[in-house]
Parts: C-alpha cells; sequence; structure tokens
C-alpha cells in the first residue's frame, strides 16, 4: 500500500514521480511525442534567433563585432539543428535528458555572448531573454529541472555579462535581477503544473486502461462460464448427446419449420435392449460405459442435421429433418446393425449390444408431444415382438 502511494507520488518541487521506475515509465510512454515536439520548437527557435542576425546588421553594419556576431549565430543555430536532428532520430528522452537540455544550454550561452558584442542594445535584450526563459520552460519540452537549471543559467549570465560589459549599475542589476527572477518563479510555477497535470493525467489513463484490461478479462471469464453452463445444460454429461430439455427445444424448432415449409420431419426413441442385465451382470460403471458407446454409434449413425438427445436412462430419442419415412427406416436400420456391431473389449468381449427403434413419421398435426407418443407406442411394440428391431408405422423386422 506504501509502496503503491509512492509510486503516485509526485515530487513538489520537480513535479515529477518519486518513484524513479514510474518516472521513467512516464517518459518512455511519452517520448515520441516529446521527440516531435522538441525537434518543432528547436527548428522555430533556430529561425527567430538567425532572423535577429538582421538587426545585428542595422546596429553594428559590416564591423568585426557583427561577424563575430554573425559566427556565433550561426554556431548556435548549426548546432540546435543538429541537435533537432539527432533528437528526432533517437532523442531518448528517458535515457538522453541531457540531450534534451544540450540545446538550452547552448541558446542561453549564444544569447549571453549577445551583451559584450552588442552593449548599446540592453534594453532590447532585456525583453528577449524574458520571453527566451518563458520559451525554456513552456515551448521546449523538457523537464523541470532542466529547464529552471538552464534558464537559472541563463539569467545570472546574462546579469554578470551586463554589469561587466553593459556597465550597468548595481542598483540596476538588482532591478533586473529581480525581474529575471519574477519571470523565473511564473515559468517554473507554469511548468511544475504542467507536469504534474500531465503526469496525473497519465495516472488517470493508466488506471483506465488496467480497469479496461480487468473488465475485458472478468467478460472473458464470464463468457467462457457461461459456455461452460450452457454445455453442461445442453449435454447429457454421461454420454455427449443432447440432455432432454435441449433436445426437445430444438426438436420443437424443427418441427416447426418442417412444418412451415411443408418438408417431411421423422422421429426416432431408441430402447437398449436388457439393459437391466447388463447391470446387474456387469455393475454400473461398465453400464455406464456401454450406455456412452452406445450413445456415440447412434449419433456416428447420423447425419450431422439430425439431432439425437438423452430421453432418459437407456432410452434415446433422434429428429431427422427433411427425412422421408422409407430414408428414416433405412437410417434406422443401419443404426440398429451398427450397434449390433459393436465388439466391447476386456472382460465385457462378446457381450452382445442391441437396440429396438420406434419411428414416427410427423404429419401436419403432430406436435413434439404426439411424435413421442407414436414413437413409443412402436418402440413397445418392437419390444414385444422380440426386440433388436425397427418398427415404423405397423412395419417391423
Ligand atoms: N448404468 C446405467 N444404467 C442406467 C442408467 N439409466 C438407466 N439405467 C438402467 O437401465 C435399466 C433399464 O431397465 P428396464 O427399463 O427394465 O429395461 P431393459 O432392461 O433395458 O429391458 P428392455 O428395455 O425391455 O429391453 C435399469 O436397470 C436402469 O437402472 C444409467 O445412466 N446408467
Amino acid at each position: 500500500m506504501l509502496s503503491q502511494q509512492k509510486q503516485y507520488d509526485i515530487h513538489w518541487l520537480t513535479g515529477q514521480f518519486r518513484d524513479q521506475s514510474k518516472e521513467s515509465e512516464y517518459r518512455r510512454a511519452i517520448e515520441s511525442g516529446v521527440r516531435s515536439d522538441s525537434r518543432l520548437a528547436l527548428l522555430l527557435v533556430s529561425v527567430v534567433f538567425a532572423m535577429f542576425g538582421i538587426t545585428d546588421y542595422n546596429l553594428l553594419g559590416t564591423t568585426t563585432d557583427y561577424y563575430w556576431l554573425l559566427s556565433m549565430r550561426i554556431t548556435v543555430v548549426g548546432t540546435c539543428l543538429l541537435l533537432a536532428f539527432i533528437i528526432g532520430r533517437r532523442g531518448g528522452y528517458a535515457s538522453t535528458p541531457w540531450l534534451h537540455a544540450l540545446p538550452l544550454w547552448i541558446l542561453a550561452a549564444g544569447t549571453i555572448l549577445i551583451v559584450p558584442l552588442r552593449p548599446e542594445s540592453l534594453s532590447t535584450q532585456i525583453t528577449a531573454i524574458v520571453v527566451a526563459i518563458m520559451a525554456f520552460y513552456l515551448l521546449i519540452p523538457n523537464l523541470l529541472t532542466i529547464a529552471a537549471l538552464a534558464s537559472l543559467f541563463l539569467s545570472s549570465g546574462f546579469l554578470v555579462a551586463a554589469y561587466i560589459y553593459a556597465g550597468i549599475s548595481a542598483g540596476d542589476v538588482v532591478r533586473l535581477g529581480l525581474l529575471l527572477i519574477m519571470s523565473n518563479i511564473v515559468g517554473y510555477s507554469a511548468l511544475r503544473r504542467l507536469e504534474r497535470l500531465q503526469r496525473k493525467q497519465y495516472l488517470l489513463l493508466n488506471e483506465e486502461r488496467s480497469q479496461n484490461r480487468v473488465l475485458l478479462s472478468e467478460i472473458k471469464h464470464r463468457k467462457s462460464l457461461e459456455a461452460q453452463l450452457r454445455m453442461v445444460a445442453e449435454h447429457d454429461d454421461l454420454t455427449g448427446v443432447d440432455s432432454r430439455r435441449h433436445f426437445m427445444k430444438r426438436a420443437k424448432a424443427l418441427l416447426q419449420r418442417s412444418r412451415l415449409e411443408q418438408t417431411p420431419f421423422c422421429f426416432f426413441m431408441i430402447d437398449v435392449d436388457h439393459f437391466k442385465r447388463i447391470n446387474d451382470t456387469w455393475g454400473h460403471t461398465r453400464g455406464d460405459l456401454i450406455l456412452s458407446t452406445i450413445a456415440s454409434v447412434c449419433q456416428q449413425s447420423l447425419r450431422p442435421s439430425d439431432i439425437i438427445g438423452r430421453f432418459g436412462g437407456e432410452e434415446f430419442v433422434v429428429g431427422l429433418p427433411h427425412t422421408l419415412p422409407d430414408d428414416a427406416y433405412a437410417v434406422a436400420e443401419r443404426l440398429k446393425q451398427n450397434v449390433a456391431a459393436i465388439a466391447l473389449s476386456g472382460e465385457l468381449a462378446g457381450v452382445q449390444l442391441s437396440v429396438t427403434i420406434g419411428v414416427a413419421i410427423a404429419t401436419p398435426e403432430d406436435d413434439l408431444d404426439d411424435l413421442i407418443a407414436h414413437a413409443d407406442n412402436l418402440l413397445y411394440v418392437g419390444k414385444r415382438d422380440g426386440r433388436n428391431q425397427v418398427v415404423m408405422c405397423g412395419e417391423s423386422t
């Protein structure tokens, strides 16, 4: 809890996270944005710095001092452009903050150097220094500490140069110093506020993202739970075929559709013969195994469009949409033969299995309960007549 609080703590003076790993993570996150902002700001500052060469010419003409100033401006602008290029390419805000600090120090040094070369234009330069301080804090994306140090270097360097080369009085130095301190305080406060706000915004965004992630995984988990529940509800857990409830739902829908489309629909009621004897002889566990083997053989004997469910105990039901009576009869026969051909292994080897099947054909008036009743009656006939047979509307084998 304490370390989590530390992670979210922002230093009052630097405007950075107290937690170093969090700070590095933040810097990495904003890296690409900072890179392009830095590059753009350096390009603009270079253009402005170079343009002041015109005022140099107006004031100095083609004197030695002018050429000194010109060389200085060319050096500063050239270095800033080179740095803009390097920062744009690989100016890692997290790993190389000094690369972002360097242009500030170069610009500050260049600005200070103007004083000894153009001491008579000090009043204009004071305005330029105040603007430069603001630009350091606000225009060039930088860390608060870097901006503050470079700005203090600019302010103090300018004051010293003004005192030595422009010959201003000690009183003027104090007045100028106060003005520059004020500019620094304003710039510093504004950037500190910005740094804090950006970090808080970053934290909120991160929090929102992690909440979204939790929510997504929760949704995923619920969906998989739902799927599992549906699977359990819709399937018989011993045999894997449809549960009775699910089968009835599907069969009702298929029957209704076949009635609407006026297509044939057939229905099987399948009962394993003498299953009580199997249970009594081999026990319930082996009985279960036999039952699920029969179910899977039944399922494999059907088309994918047919549906099969466990009606209860050792009884299965099958719905066959789009199936004519003769075809249904053939399917039931094949199913019966496939069950009879099951060759059990181990101690069950030699156990002969068989099923009796009642096949009902849906008439336009029949609902599902009618079909079940018809198939059940036919199944009863088959059982009575010796089992291991298919019975369909009076036909039997
Ligand atoms: N192992 C096992 N046995 C079950 C299951 N459900 C029902 N049974 C048994 O299936 C047997 C069905 O017996 P009966 O209804 O008398 O019918 P039968 O012995 O198959 O005889 P016929 O249907 O007349 O051929 C009963 O012994 C039930 O206990 C089950 O899930 N597993």
